[in-house]
């Protein structure tokens, strides 16, 4: 199976500044509720993205990262570097990993039981693997006032999808996130201190052969606020081969996708999107080491035009091409690459 190289859909960095759409209804679950198993199938038919209420993550874990986080980011360059591979954060990330792991499992238990599927761990077990692949990122995102009277809107991290089975994010008080809809457009998701983001990956998209959506993301920077995310990425192990599970298909129905393996996505996705500040990408691998990689700044703004049009064509072929493309399937009404 052969992984493609970026499409040019996700080197995009500006675009056109719009009035931020607040969408009404991001489904909130509450997980306490007999009836979340189905709205969690729902939500991750209609949009591969949720929040969870009631998730019995104790505040102090979330806050007590956050802080650490906030503290990291605005240590200079050189102290940064200093932190090597080790973890900084002690006791703080642990207590909030293993806490985000949990909940992550329970909502992949209840999606599994929604499907009405069995085992109830088909997906859950993915992660509890010793050589899961999950990872943990924390995403800064300095404000940049500075650019804003250019009229156009600063691409944080770039529209992507994630490539895992879950994500469970966070992010302090500082919007930014957007995500897409059906119909290509998209919706900015006001921060909310007392949920966890949910967001659908590809590996759950294949493996429900296309019933569940992967949603497309970004991250606009266009507040005046710097933004701190933590995102903890469920993955299975990079041997594990994902393909469309026979228990969730029905009687004489297709499997949309070719079976493939984990092969390093992460790093593919590590480049979708860059600050024009230096943007420091971090994530702690299940061994505790922590990964820093500095995203380099915007050199070249003559670029916008171009991407602005690859994007309407990508736009326009939608997720099916972005499946193919990304996992080496061929898509029969691509256009030429300009
Ligand atoms: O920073 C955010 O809120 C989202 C970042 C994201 O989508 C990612 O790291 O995959
Ligand atoms: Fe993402």
């Amino acid at each position: 199976m052969v992984v493609l190289s970026q499409p040019a859909l996700d080197q995009i960095r500006f675009v056109e500044n719009q009035k931020p759409t607040f969408y009404p209804v991001i489904p909130a679950i509450d997980l306490s509720k007999p009836e979340s198993k189905t709205l969690l199938v729902k939500a991750c038919e209609e949009f591969g993205f949720f929040k969870v209420v009631n998730h019995g993550i104790p505040l102090e874990f979330v806050d007590g990262l956050e802080a650490e986080a906030v503290k990291f980011f605005s240590l200079p360059q050189h102290e940064k570097e200093k932190a090597g591979p080790a973890n900084p954060f002690g006791s703080a990330l642990s207590d909030y990993l293993s806490a985000v792991k949990k909940l992550a499992c329970e909502v992949l238990e209840s999606l599994a039981e929604g499907l009405k599927v069995e085992p109830r761990n088909v997906f859950s077990k993915l992660l509890m693997d010793e050589e899961s692949d999950s990872i943990f990122r924390l995403n800064h995102y300095p404000p940049c006032p500075e650019l804003q009277a250019l009229g156009c809107n600063l691409t944080g991290f770039g529209e992507h999808t994630d490539p895992q089975i879950i994500s469970i994010l966070r992010s302090n008080n500082t919007s930014g996130l957007q995500i897409s809809l059906n119909d290509g457009s998209w919706v900015s998701v006001p921060p909310d201190h007392n949920s966890f983001f949910v967001i659908v990956g590809d590996s759950l998209q294949v493996m429900t052969n296309a019933r569940f959506k992967s949603v497309r993301h970004r991250v606009l920077a266009n507040s005046f606020k710097s933004r701190v995310s933590m995102i903890y990425f469920g993955a299975p192990a990079l041997r594990e081969k994902i393909a469309p599970l026979p228990v969730i298909m029905e009687k004489g129905e297709e499997s949309l996708y070719k079976e493939f393996t984990c092969v390093a996505v992460q790093i593919l996705d590590m480049r979708k999107g860059l600050h024009p500040q230096m943007q420091w990408v971090s994530y702690v691998t299940q061994s505790g080491r922590l990964i820093q990689v500095m995203m380099t700044r915007i050199h070249d703004t003559g670029k916008v035009y171009h991407f602005r049009a690859r994007r309407q064509i990508a736009q326009s072929l939608g997720q099916v091409a972005k499946f193919n493309r990304r996992y080496g399937l061929k898509t029969e009404d691509e256009p030429e690459k300009k």
